[in-house]
């Protein structure tokens, strides 16, 4: 199946010079979530994966299918002020201004071995501040999986010490 093709491009969303890669067509069309996610699934199945992490929000939605295929628990990672116990919060730097993101400090056990999954690998700031979360619970990010990496953006260079893969590349 070619995923490509089930990736609507909107040119200059949100903001003039952003080529936005909107996944919700891809999600709606069964067959092609449903490959996506396996292929996910595939990549992670024989790294001995105890937990799944995904970022908020579009980290839910492909984190949880491919945690319930590895028959393991997900945990997710929320913008500030949305987790009810006790959190782990990391600030992390954006183009213009900053960021934060939040875990339950009592979600990763020292020694869990973990999956970042989401759906979109940029400039790797996202995913960088959830592994550092991951890592201050004692968890190993084992690898990170994402739908689509804007290879242009360098999120890799962010990312260098992690196993990564992504389903599709776009150079921005
Ligand atoms: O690699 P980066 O430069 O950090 O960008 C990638 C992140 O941007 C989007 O999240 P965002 O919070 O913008 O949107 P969402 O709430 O729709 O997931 C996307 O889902 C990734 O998590
Ligand atoms: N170009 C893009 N398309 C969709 N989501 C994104 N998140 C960050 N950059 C993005």
């Amino acid at each position: 199946m070619n995923l490509v093709e089930k990736i609507r491009i909107i040119e200059d969303f949100p903001k003039k010079g952003i080529s936005f890669k909107d996944v919700t067509t891809l999600l709606k069309d069964g067959e092609a979530f449903k490959y996506a996610v396996d292929k996910m699934i595939e990549y992670a199945k024989d790294k001995n994966i105890d937990l799944v992490v995904g970022p908020e929000a579009r980290g839910f939605v492909f984190g949880t299918p491919v945690a319930y295929g590895l028959g393991v628990g997900f945990v997710p990672v929320r913008k500030p002020g949305k987790l009810p116990a006790d959190t782990l919060k990391y600030e992390y730097d954006l183009e213009y201004g900053s960021d934060c993101l939040e875990i339950h400090k009592d979600a990763i056990k020292p020694g869990q071995r973990v999956l970042i999954v989401d759906d979109l690998l940029a400039t790797g700031g996202t995913i960088a501040s959830v592994a550092n979360l991951v890592e201050q619970l004692g968890g190993e990010v084992v690898g990170m999986c994402f739908l689509i990496e804007l290879t242009g953006l360098n999120g890799r260079e962010k990312l260098a010490k992690y196993d990564v893969e992504s389903l599709i590349k776009y150079e921005f």
